[in-house]
Parts: C-alpha cells; sequence; structure tokens
C-alpha cells in the first residue's frame, strides 16, 4: 500500500523547543495543535483497527448500563478507568505496530514478532481487567433489576 508523504516544512515557525529534537519532522508549538495531532491518531486508530472500535462499542455499552442501573459516582469512576486504560493500550498498540512496521518494513524479524506479541498481550490483560470489573458492577446490579421484574 503506498503513502503519501507531504513534503517537510522548509522551516519551523514558532517557539522553539526546550530540547532540540532535531529528528523531529515536526514539533508541535501550541496546545491547540497538539491536540489536533492527538486527535488524528484517535481517528486514526478508529477507522483502521477494528478492536478499537469493539473497545468503544463495548466501553460505551458498560458505562450506560452502569448509569441506567444507577451505579455510585465510584463505581462509574473505576468502570470508565478501565476503559480508559483499554483503550489508551489500544492505542500504544498501534503506534507500537507502526514503529515496528517502519523499522522492519515486511521482513520477518523475532524481534518485531516480540514487540507486536507483547503490545497486543497488554491490550489483553487490559481487557480481562476491564471485563472483570465491569462483571462485578454491573452484573449483580442487572439481575437484581431483571429479578425486580419478575418477582
Ligand atoms: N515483521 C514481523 N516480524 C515477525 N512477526 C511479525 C511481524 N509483523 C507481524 N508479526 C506477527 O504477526 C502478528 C500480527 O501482526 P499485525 O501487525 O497484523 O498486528 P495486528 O493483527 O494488527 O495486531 P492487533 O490485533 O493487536 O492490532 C504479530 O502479533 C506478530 O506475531
Amino acid at each position: 500500500m503506498s503513502h503519501e508523504v507531504p513534503t517537510p516544512p522548509t522551516k519551523r515557525s514558532g517557539k522553539s523547543s526546550p530540547v532540540d529534537r532535531q529528528f523531529s519532522w515536526k514539533i508541535a508549538n501550541s496546545l491547540l495543535i497538539s491536540f489536533k495531532y492527538a486527535w488524528q491518531g484517535i481517528t486514526y486508530a478508529f477507522g483502521t483497527q477494528r478492536n478499537f472500535r469493539i473497545h468503544v462499542a463495548i466501553g460505551s455499552l458498560a458505562v450506560s448500563l452502569g448509569v441506567a442501573l444507577s451505579l455510585t459516582g465510584l463505581e462509574l469512576a473505576i468502570i470508565s478507568l478501565t476503559i480508559g486504560l483499554v483503550l489508551t493500550l489500544e492505542l500504544l498498540n498501534t503506534a507500537i505496530e507502526s514503529v515496528v512496521d517502519l523499522t522492519v518494513e515486511q521482513t520477518y524479524h523475532e524481534l518485531a514478532k516480540i514487540a507486536k506479541d507483547c503490545a497486543a498481550g497488554a491490550v489483553m490483560v487490559s481487557s480481562f481487567a476491564a471485563i472483570t470489573v465491569a462483571g462485578l458492577l454491573i452484573i449483580p446490579r442487572l439481575y437484581g433489576a431483571i429479578a425486580a421484574l419478575f418477582f
């Protein structure tokens, strides 16, 4: 797959960075521009990573269920934190995959395999933790709500 590579800016504009990152193609000079690039990363992951979309959907469902079942603020905060952890690790997994592909391109390398497998493993561990937390907090309330409907 070919990617169109944008032309680098001829001259860096704005304030200089406290650390001269000479190998950086471009440095975001303002908070707003940093947010813009961060958002581009999130939309890239959402558009290209099926697992990221699945986690966003499950996370939204868990929070909605939590609100509907009147979970306490602390319980909702714990669920939100675990979902945030999964999504954060998904983004890091995508970043690591990109750096590995950039480094080794389409060649097999045992270290590339380790990097990608460990990054994917980190997502899996956090997903299991999120399922456990959501299950412990939501399922008893859901069971109680369903039971109250019939008995
Ligand atoms: N260059 C490589 N050298 C060795 N093994 C590789 C290489 N690229 C990918 N792999 C192996 O293939 C697996 C899948 O790699 P890929 O880049 O497709 O990740 P992915 O399927 O997008 O992962 P995820 O589902 O976590 O996003 C990796 O976990 C790794 O075991």
